[in-house]
């Protein structure tokens, strides 16, 4: 499993033996163990609501987790009134350890990143070919920070019915993306294509996107009213989808009984504007290029893999490599440089 650094303690939620620790854990432990699992939807000004058994069960945090974090996607232990009736309320007393984590500085000049999502293992990067004009930019500062988070990218392109996706698609082939196309006629007919379906199916997926791209009207297609678990979100938050300023989690059919769908969950998140990439890690960027790396490893120390020593250009001069590859890479690391309308 990816390891990260210790970043914020509110975001640093990975339970860790502590040797300093206030409670020993064989305390809290056996006190817990009738605990049921969940999985946290959304996050509402600390509150918490989690689906346990197919239910939708409003939370707060324990006491006894202090400041740590409890983030969208998050599997957590919860205990108390496990209803879900109006006006209760559970606790979550554990949140299991996470297997990634998606951090986003709101803008390169906050030195804070914060987790949104946890848990997940796809980034769908939802772009319209039209209305509002797709912005490659952001749509490479998203792959840059699925390939730091170690999430699979997913190019989602929307409005088909538009522009054409050829030319987008042409840029991003040396990347070897996975993509799909929809359009208004296709969602219109009944539902998400099978391919976009195929490619969800049993994975966590984050949708993120610029405002007015088509998440919305994307995850309402892919998540059928019957099936939307969430859908008293709102009457329990008392707020509309569109001022949600939270993301929110969607399983893709029956939701499971401890929490985890088998079909998979789509985590829409509110439209960015920009995502800061401050925390990101130019060796975890690399990683994803397997077959540049190893070429890397003739570089002077502390490489950008975009100056004169860079041991790359002889790399793939001598055939090792497709230059388009180099090409795809160093663009996206140089994107982690702010630019004006970023
Ligand atoms: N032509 C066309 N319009 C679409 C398509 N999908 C969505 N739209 C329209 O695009 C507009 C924005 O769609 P939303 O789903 O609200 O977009 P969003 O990305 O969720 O936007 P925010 O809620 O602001 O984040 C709406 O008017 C939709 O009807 C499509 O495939 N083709
Ligand atoms: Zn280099």
């Amino acid at each position: 499993m990816r390891r990260y650094g210790k970043h914020t303690d509110e975001d640093d939620i990975r339970v860790r033996p502590s040797r300093r620790g206030t409670r020993p854990r064989t305390h809290t432990r056996p006190k817990h163990e009738d605990a049921s699992g969940g999985r946290v939807l959304t996050v509402d000004r600390g509150r918490l609501t989690c689906l346990v058994e197919g239910r939708t069960v409003t939370a707060m945090k324990a006491r006894e987790l202090g400041r740590k974090g409890v983030v969208v996607g998050d599997r957590v232990a919860l205990v108390g009134d496990l209803s879900g009736a109006k006006d209760t309320l559970a606790r979550v007393v554990r949140v299991e350890e996470r297997t990634s984590v998606l951090r986003r500085t709101a803008d390169d000049n906050e030195p804070y990143e914060r987790v949104i999502v946890a848990n997940a293992d796809q980034l769908a990067i939802v772009t319209a070919l039209a209305d509002p004009e797709p912005r490659p930019r952001l749509v490479d500062r998203c792959l840059v920070a699925a390939y730091d988070a170690g999430l699979d990218p997913l190019l989602v392109l929307t409005k088909s019915d538009l522009a054409p996706a050829g030319p987008l698609l042409d840029t991003y082939a040396p990347l070897g993306l996975r993509y799909a196309v929809t359009s208004r006629q296709q969602l219109e007919r009944g539902g998400p294509p099978a391919e976009l379906l195929e490619l969800l199916r049993g994975r966590t997926t984050v949708c993120v996107g610029h405002s007015g791209v088509g998440k919305t009207t994307l995850v309402n297609a892919l998540v059928p009213e019957r099936q939307r678990a969430t859908g008293d979100v709102n009457a329990i938050t008392g707020r509309g989808r569109h001022t949600t300023t939270a993301a929110l989690a969607l399983p893709l059919a029956d939701g499971g009984s401890d929490g985890d769908s088998d079909d998979g969950w789509v985590i829409d998140t509110p439209g960015v504007r920009s995502f800061g990439l401050n925390h990101v890690q130019l060796s975890r960027v690399i990683h994803a290029f397997p077959d540049l790396e190893a070429g890397a490893a003739e570089c002077p120390r502390a490489c950008s893999h975009n100056e004169p020593g860079c041991a790359l250009d002889r790399w793939v001069a001598e055939g090792h490599a497709d230059p388009a590859r180099l090409a795809s890479l160093r663009r996206l690391l140089a994107t982690r440089e702010r630019r004006e309308g970023d």
